[in-house]
């Protein structure tokens, strides 16, 4: 089993680079499905095990895939299948996306449910229920959801109970190709439901509205692939604030795009960090002595729950009390318990935890429960007195693309071991076939 090994106490100098967003990327790559004409070509794209997942879905559905220097190619042109099976679903939730594009395009779609993951129950009732507004006959059983429509979709007005992300983008992908004109109400308003509908819009889609709590789509008969860039990652760019931060060090992280961390710099600021806009990025300094600080998790704009791990290792090493209340999943505090075999003074009431600062934070050997979680492990150990040993880094490789090799870069001491001490290099080499590569992830 792989580990990473951390020596804390260096202080992070030096710049580092961020990659394209992988919430961004995934649902593009399955929107890319719905294109009956020409090539869709998705530049910047991050080099990640989820990556490699999706282009595995749409290959089995009889696209043709192409992944290289960070760019993904995909003819749908052809009759594509339309069933995705479980051990896709299994090992990333985000394959659901292709129901929508599915459904729109050839009326039908059949996808293994997903299951609950370690951060909660996670349905996806909302999305269905917005297949079924517009005309579609959705049913459940056998471990699979089966959506069919006679003729296309029609288009329909949906109001979501919650802001999901998953949903909106879902329903989007589905309303752009539906006969008539949809409104989806109370709808997410992330930075990457914006990326998604700026790439439909380019294929020929008519959506308005991305961005806001009311999405407007007017269905079009059919959408053609097309070129676009990804949006860069604010969730890598928030963890290398954090690293920055926690070591008391000072980095420039570049390609960032500083409206879509709003919450997550004011935050920071509160805590006593220096945050600067420099070119393309953002430099980033840690005080002598962090401040306690309290956050709530919330759909975008509010605190995004993919930051709040991260967050919880800065504030281990706060000054004061922090208490960080979680709203976005029932069980996103997994970590605390890791968290607490590095000595760290905290507790869970209800759905907030309480965190006496500071923590003597002290290496030891622990499990990443997340992919945020296996993060948040890492960048405790930047500071913990000792080695921090993190396990289980499957949950890393499916969302950062060489981050131990990236705070080696910057100073930190790190390596990425295998069982017999070797250092290795992470699991994906772009030069390796994809044949060779999903074999590691299986
Ligand atoms: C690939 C991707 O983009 N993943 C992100 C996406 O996940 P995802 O799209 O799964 O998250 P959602 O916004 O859908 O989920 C938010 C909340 O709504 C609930 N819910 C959702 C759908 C539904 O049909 N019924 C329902 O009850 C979920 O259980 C959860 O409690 O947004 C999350 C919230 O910002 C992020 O943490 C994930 O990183
Ligand atoms: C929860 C996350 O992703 P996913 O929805 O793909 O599990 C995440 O990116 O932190």
């Amino acid at each position: 089993m792989e580990k990473i090994i951390v020596r804390g106490g260096h202080q992070l100098n030096g710049t580092v680079k961020v990659e394209g967003a992988k919430n961004a990327v995934l649902p593009v790559i399955a929107a890319s499905l719905i294109a009956s004409e020409g090539k869709s070509i998705i530049k910047d794209v991050p080099v990640l095990a989820d990556v490699y997942t999706i282009n595995e879905v749409l290959r089995n559905m009889n696209a043709d895939v192409h992944f290289d220097n960070n760019t993904v190619v995909v003819d749908a042109s052809k009759k594509l299948e339309t069933e995705a099976p479980f051990e896709y679903v299994r090992k990333m939730r985000a394959s659901v996306l292709v129901l929508g594009p599915l459904l729109a395009r050839y009326g039908h779609a059949k996808v293994a449910m997903p299951g609950g993951c370690a951060i909660g129950s996670r349905p996806i009732d909302l999305h269905l229920k917005g297949f079924e507004a517009m005309g579609a006959h959705v049913h459940v059983g056998n471990g699979f959801v089966e959506a069919n429509v006679d003729g296309r979709l029609k288009g329909a007005k949906i109001y979501l109970d919650m802001p999901s992300v998953g949903a909106t983008e879902n329903i989007m992908m589905a309303a752009s190709l539906a006969d008539g004109k949809t409104t989806i109400e109370n709808c997410a308003k992330e930075p990457e439901i914006v990326d998604l509908a700026n790439f439909l819009n380019k294929m020929g889609a008519k959506i308005v509205g991305a961005g806001t709590e009311t999405i407007r789509i007017e269905g079009v008969e059919k959408l053609r692939g097309i070129e676009h860039p990804i949006i860069p990652d604010r969730v890598e760019a928030g963890t290398f604030m954090v690293a920055a931060a926690i070591t008391g060090g000072n980095v420039l992280i570049d390609n960032v795009e500083t409206e879509h961390l709003r919450s997550v710099i004011s935050k920071l600021e509160e805590m006593n960090v220096s945050i600067k806009e420099e070119g393309e990025g953002v430099r980033v300094i840690g005080p002598k002595e962090l401040q306690a600080t309290d956050i709530k998790t919330l759909p975008h704009p509010g605190f995004p729950t993919d930051m709040q791990s991260q967050m919880m290792a800065l504030m281990l090493s706060a000054n004061g009390t922090s208490v960080i209340t979680e709203t976005v999943f029932e069980n996103r505090f997994m970590h605390v318990e890791e968290f607490r075999r590095m000595n760290a003074k905290m507790k869970i009431e209800g759905r907030s935890v309480i965190i006496e600062g500071p923590s003597e934070l002290q290496g030891a050997e622990v499990a990443a429960t997340d992919l945020r979680a296996a993060a948040a492990l890492i960048l405790a150990g930047l500071r913990a007195d000792g080695y921090t040993r993190v396990t289980e880094l499957k949950h890393l490789d499916r969302g950062y693309v060489n981050l131990a090799e990236k705070l080696a870069a910057l100073g930190a001491d790190i390596t990425r071991v295998n069982d017999d001490g070797d250092v290795v290099k992470p699991f994906v080499h772009v030069e390796k076939a994809d044949d060779e590569i999903i074999a590691e992830l299986s």
